[in-house]
């Protein structure tokens, strides 16, 4: 049994199987539930460590970081291999994403040695102004599955390198990834009730972290959850941070070049499975390349190996589980009775492992009105709208109640400027894919994804930590 940690203690709890999307007669371990009861067990040992952690030295911030960038870094394709059992996304991703989750670390701790503050004259002779940053408390890291360690990462080091204790609820599909990366930041050092794993369902533990005592939270999932967060955090007056979907627009110029756009809408709409919130779901195509683009984006999807996580080769892993692919199968259904043309893709496929295998799906003759066009599918499901020129493609591209990532593909220094300027997204891309995006740059975005400052990078600290200006006459 993998316990969860409350007050620097292994606590177990009610066992629950964690089971291989890829396989699912494979069961990865026993995991605790944990209860209401263990969540507030854990804010209030998060509450008493804050009392010392706030006042924390920087440089024993940094070693615990450090400390644990460096065990991330180096058990990457053991840790890698364990994501991909229990996620779903290739062997080859999830090491990355290890990868991604040290360098993180990485990052934060530099980050906990770094000055900041500004010391200048009060408009009032005599008096000096100091303005300082404070730790912002007690924070709840509610996490989703897609990413099941470097989501957690870019939340729990900018919390620690602020002098901030955590209480962490992983989502329940992925409670392995979770469970080693707390190990780990505890074997480096973190004093007891510093950092709190609390597993267990979301309406019990996630509700009774939602309705306690936490200075701030910080949530990545589904749009009606983080509405809830929302609601909840604005009656107590207490600080959120909210990062949600995306229907995001990849638009395809008639100059572009042919094979980097098929790259960028390859990798953009269907590696990780699509289960990305960067996801480009929405390519939008001008008249001229469309036949093209579409016939070598359809033949490139034919090429794709789907397939067990693990296996040597395998470019798609499967789907998460059971209720995603059904969600998955329900939005293709739309998709065709609101008239789209199933070009390939959508079907479930059987391998030699029980698991939820999925060919990725392309529509073409869809409608930026249609519910495949609108709605987040969190799959590999993507979208072609044709439209005529580039004036309409911004247009399109805008037409969403989500603003996370927006591409372009063009050899138009005209264009891209111009998009990079209008698109209201929080981050565009020009001839790269609209997902994976750097470790030490500001991520978040507009409308309905995201709400609250951005995460990671140095812009992190907008959320981690507090302003304090201080008078002082020192005469
Ligand atoms: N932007 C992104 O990165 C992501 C977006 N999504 C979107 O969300 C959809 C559904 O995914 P899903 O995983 O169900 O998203 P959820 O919002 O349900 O889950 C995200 C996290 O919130 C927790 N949670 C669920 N309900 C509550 C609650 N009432 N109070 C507090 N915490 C709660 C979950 O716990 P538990 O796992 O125990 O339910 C999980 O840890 C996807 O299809 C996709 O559209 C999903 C994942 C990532
Ligand atoms: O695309 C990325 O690099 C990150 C995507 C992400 O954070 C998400 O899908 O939740």
């Amino acid at each position: 049994m993998h316990g969860n940690l409350i007050a620097g203690e292994w606590v177990n709890g009610t066992a629950v199987p964690n089971i291989n999307p890829s396989d699912t007669s494979d069961v990865i371990g026993d995991f605790a539930s944990g209860t209401a009861q263990d969540a507030t067990d854990a804010i209030a040992a998060a509450r008493a460590a804050f009392d010392t952690w706030q006042f924390s030295a920087p440089l024993e911030r940094h070693a615990i970081l450090s400390k644990t960038a460096a065990e991330l870094m180096a058990r990457r394709d053991e840790l890698g291999a364990l994501l991909a059992r229990e996620e779903g996304k290739t062997r080859a991703e999830a090491t990355a994403e290890v990868g991604r989750a040290a360098q993180i670390f990485d990052f934060f701790a530099g980050e906990a040695l770094r000055l900041t503050g500004e010391a200048g004259a009060s408009t009032r002779p005599g008096i000096e102004v100091a303005v300082t940053r404070e730790p912002a408390g007690v924070v709840g890291l509610i996490t989703p599955w897609n990413f099941p360690i470097a989501i957690p990462a870019w939340k729990i080091a900018p919390a620690l390198a602020h002098g901030n204790t955590v209480v962490f609820k992983p989502a329940s599909l992925v409670p392995a990834s979770a469970h080693a990366l707390v190990d780990i930041i505890h074997r480096a050092g973190a004093p007891a009730g510093v950092v709190n794993l609390v597993m267990g369902p979301g309406r019990s533990v996630g509700q009774t972290m939602i309705e306690g005592d936490l200075d701030a939270i910080s949530f990545t999932g589904s749009t009606g959850t983080g509405a809830m967060i929302a609601m909840e955090s604005a009656k107590r007056q207490r600080r959120f941070q909210l990062e949600m979907g995306g229907k995001n627009p990849m638009v395809v110029l008639d100059d572009a070049d042919l094979d980097t756009a098929v790259r960028a809408c390859l990798d953009g709409a269907y590696f990780s499975t699509g289960q990305r919130c960067t996801a480009s779901s929405r390519l939008i195509v001008t008249e001229g390349i469309h036949d093209r683009f579409v016939a070598a984006l359809r033949d490139a999807i034919a090429g794709l190996n789907v397939g067990h996580a693990l296996n040597d080769g395998t470019q798609i892993g499967p789907v998460v589980d059971q209720s995603q692919l059904d969600s998955n199968l329900e939005y293709i259904a739309k998709g065709e009775a609101e008239g789209a043309a199933r070009e390939i893709g959508g079907e479930v496929l059987s391998r030699e492992t029980a698991g939820f295998f999925q060919r990725p799906a392309l529509f073409t003759g869809c409608t930026n009105d249609m519910t495949i066009a609108r709605e987040e599918i969190f799959g590999p499901v993507a979208a072609v709208i044709r439209v005529r020129d580039y004036d309409e493609a911004l247009r399109v591209a805008n037409d969403t109640p989500f603003g996370l990532t927006s591409g372009i593909c063009t050899a138009s220094l005209k264009h891209a400027s111009d998009f990079r300027r209008k698109s209201q997204a929080g981050m565009v891309t020009v001839n790269l894919p609209t997902a994976g995006v750097d470790f030490h740059t500001p991520f978040g975005g507009r409308k309905g994804s995201s709400f609250g400052p951005r995460e990671q990078g140095a812009y992190a600290r907008e959320f981690y930590s507090t302003v304090k200006t201080a008078y002082i006459n020192a005469g």
